[in-house]
């Protein structure tokens, strides 16, 4: 097992988002989290990421989970080579930037506040799989990408699934079906 939540709440002021959630995730596993707009699914994302507390229940994480966030954060006056060099530092990792750029049709030079939506979604894919975590929770990655850069989100997924778990927040319900195993759904009654 991966991670492991047990009877998880959340609550932001007086409004409970997430009540009482049991779920695990098991290596080798795409997990689809679905809901209606404000069911909880980013909380979810950033409670299994460690980034929140639960107001109740506990969160196990037995592989090294990260988040790719919607929209991606980074900061904005580093190109992409030096955004790949910096994070793979912080991570204490090594990798293959150059070729990470190249695979996903990015220029190296440029600015991150010059870089679309879409570009700045593909160099959010591209440092996932330099990181490699083990846990990977993915909101919404599917949005701005182009048809090539859905392509390639396929690719990180197959990648992924073969290095740990994945939990994909996504209102795509064709790519859940098509790469999910099984889906958790916020929101319902
Ligand atoms: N930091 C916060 N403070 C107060 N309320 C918050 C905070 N973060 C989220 N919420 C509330 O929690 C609820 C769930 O938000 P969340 O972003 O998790 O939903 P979501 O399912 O990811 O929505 P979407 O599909 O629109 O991305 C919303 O009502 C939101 O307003």
């Amino acid at each position: 097992m991966l991670l492991r939540l047990l009877g998880v709440s959340k609550r932001f002021g007086r409004d409970w988002v997430l009540k009482d959630l049991d779920f695990s995730l098991e290596r080798g596993e795409v997990v689809a989290l679905l809901g209606p707009n404000g069911s909880g699914k980013t909380t979810l994302l950033r409670l299994m990421a460690g980034l929140l507390k639960p107001t109740r229940g506990r969160v196990e994480r037995l592989g090294r989970a990260l988040l790719l966030s919607n929209p991606p954060a980074f900061h904005r006056h580093l190109t992409a080579r030096e955004h790949l060099l910096y994070d793979l530092a912080f991570h204490g990792r090594e990798g293959d930037f150059a070729g990470a750029l190249r695979r996903f049709g990015l220029p190296e030079g440029l600015p991150l506040q010059a870089f679309s939506s879409g570009m700045k979604k593909r160099l959010a894919l591209a440092r996932l799989l330099l990181l490699a975590p083990e846990v990977w929770l993915l909101d919404e990655p599917e949005t701005a990408l182009d048809a090539e850069g859905r392509g390639l989100l396929l690719e990180v997924l197959k990648e992924a699934r073969g290095k740990g778990g994945v939990v994909l927040a996504t209102h795509d319900r064709a790519l859940a079906e098509r790469v999910a195993d099984r889906a958790l759904t916020l929101g319902e009654a």
